[in-house]
């Protein structure tokens, strides 16, 4: 017990001696601005008791409505900046990008961006924008274009499995569609399908995702602050054994997938990006592109199904009319005969406004990803000192009255489109970032959300599930959330119940797309990209 006592004393007498010098060796600016306002900070620790313990997006649109649209936090030092509309986030990330496209050193994430081997952490080094270059050229508006066979394919079976398991008193929803995204970038990275929710593979990409959602958390690793305290020896230091797990189950899993990707007999992005990079003359280790393959892995997985699960709680909680319009649409246009597909795009405006509104509504990561700013900046007679950590904080920009309208919590897609009914307009979508570090999946997820809403609305009646002891129907919390990177509606189950026997018969026929040859569509793909 006292051996215990001891360790303790001598691990915090360390760490606060480590802390100590950090604080008062640390670089001061010499800038006559002010620093943005913000709640008002103690001596040493600034604003640590007031930093949100959670679900920081709530904390930060109070602060936003207090100090304005940006605020400056510090969290032990480290300077903190909260931009909060639309206008302030484009001046600085975008038209400012040569500043603010770094990312902030968190150590639990950074440390396998160090290895070259975390492409969303990676300063925005030449390194990174070789691989930003070949993401981009497999995943722009026209490569996408390719991928949409295969992705309506994937929404088929997904309305199939809906129609044999979700009816009556329905599912727990996250595995089917969790299910659905996997399946459609696996096989175009890799080669296989994913056709069970309890996949391994499935179910080790979410794991990972969610430990590394954990990471990324500003604020939330006493090291990010203080750096210097990596160089304690690792009992001193728990963190490196789990960031050290951590990579080694995401390398295995992303070299092992990388290898099928290689192996298959049909084209594969995997084949396709090697082949670039050989061609191009490249120096990138093999391992560095797995893990470039995996990053797109990560982020399709997380926020498109989340942006999916979203859609089914809007559905239940939120219906004020959007329902009814969607399906007046669908069945003009598509009749009952078929599913929507992709073709369809330009004559059912309502859905792609259902589909920004999602965006909006319930932005899969309303905290944004932290950017850093490489030089120190003045922007609206302020100073953001160099090597801030910058929030966009997308939960408030998409609740913007200026532009939205004054009812911003509510699900109301009509507010996408002009007086016509059919023409979008112009309002900016926060969630998939900003500047030189935009989404390069934000074509991709579009695509796969639109097809999957189009079929959902048109093939089935979307309510709470329902309890199995008493057939009630159980309650959907429309903002019970997770906390981190993403945020995943908590469990719920919801009931399909489809709308009528014309349904039964397009899915019977077109919905269970497992025999269908899936190399005959890759290697058409592939000779489109040749
Ligand atoms: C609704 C779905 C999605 C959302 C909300 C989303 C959102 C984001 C955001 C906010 C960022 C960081 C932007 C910034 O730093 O300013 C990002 C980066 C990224 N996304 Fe997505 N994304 C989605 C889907 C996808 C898909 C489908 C892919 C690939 C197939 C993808 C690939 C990437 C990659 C590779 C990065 C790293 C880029 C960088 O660090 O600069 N994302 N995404």
């Amino acid at each position: 017990m006292l051996d215990l006592v001891m360790n303790l004393t001598t691990y915090i007498a360390i760490v606060g001696l480590v802390i100590g010098i950090y604080i008062l060796t640390r670089p001061k600016s010499t800038s006559s601005f002010p620093l943005p306002p913000g709640p008002k900070p103690l001596p040493i620790i600034g604003n640590v008791h007031q930093a949100p313990k959670s679900h920081g997006w709530r904390t930060y649109r109070e602060w936003s409505k207090q100090y304005g649209p940006i605020v400056h936090v510090n969290m032990l030092g480290q300077p903190v900046i909260i931009l909060s509309t639309s206008e302030v986030v484009h001046d600085l990330l975008a038209k400012r990008g040569a500043t603010f496209s770094d990312r902030p050193r968190l150590f639990l994430a950074t440390e396998l961006a160090l290895k070259g081997l975390n492409i969303l952490m990676m300063n925005y080094t030449e390194q990174f924008r070789q691989h930003q270059r070949l993401q981009v050229s497999v995943l722009n508006s026209t490569s996408t274009a390719a991928y949409l066979p295969f992705q309506t394919l994937e929404s088929q079976q997904l309305m199939h499995d809906l129609l044999e398991n979700a009816g009556g008193a329905g599912v727990d929803v996250q595995g089917i569609f969790q299910r659905t995204t996997a399946s459609i970038i696996h096989m175009l990275l890799y080669g296989f399908r994913i056709k069970d929710s309890n996949d391994p593979v499935l179910r080790t990409v979410i794991e990972l995702n969610d430990e590394f959602s954990d990471f990324i958390k500003v604020g939330a690793h006493i090291v990010d602050q203080f750096p210097i305290l990596n160089n304690l020896p690792g009992f001193l230091a728990p963190w490196k054994t789990k960031a050290e797990t951590h990579y080694k189950t995401k390398y295995d899993l992303r070299i092992e997938n990388f290898r099928r990707g290689l192996e298959s007999d049909d084209w594969t992005i995997s084949k396709h990006l090697k082949k670039t990079v050989e061609k191009d003359g490249l120096d990138m280790p093999m391992d560095e592109l797995a893990f470039e393959l995996g990053t797109m892995i990560d982020a399709a997985l997380d926020g498109t199904t989340d942006s999916l699960i979203w859609f089914v709680v809007a559905c239940i909680t939120q219906d004020q009319g959007f329902i009814a319009k969607a399906r007046e649409q669908l069945y003009t246009v598509v009749g009952r005969n078929r599913l929507p597909t992709p073709d369809d795009k330009p004559n059912l405006p309502y859905i792609t406004a259902i589909v920004e509104e999602i965006f909006r509504w319930r932005p899969a990561g309303p905290e944004g990803v932290p950017h850093l700013n490489r030089e120190e900046a003045t922007y609206n007679g302020y100073i953001i000192p160099k090597g801030s950590v910058i929030i966009p904080n997308v939960w408030t920009i998409s609740r913007e009255e200026a532009l939205f309208g004054s009812d911003p919590d509510d699900f109301i897609p009509d507010r996408w489109l002009e007086e016509d009914g059919k023409t979008l307009k112009a309002l900016p979508t926060a969630v998939f970032g900003y500047g030189r570090r935009t989404c390069p999946g934000r074509y991709f997820a579009r695509n796969v959300i639109w097809i999957v809403v189009a079929q959902l609305l048109w093939s089935f009646d979307i309510k709470a599930g329902l309890s199995e002891e008493t057939g009630e129907s159980l309650p959907v919390d429309p903002i019970a959330c997770t906390y981190g990177l993403v945020m995943r509606a908590l469990p719920y189950k919801a009931s399909f119940n489809p709308r009528g026997p014309w349904v039964r018969e397009v899915i019977a026929r077109d919905g269970d797309t497992y025999g269908t040859d899936h190399a005959i569509m890759l290697n058409e793909i592939g000779a489109e990209f040749a």
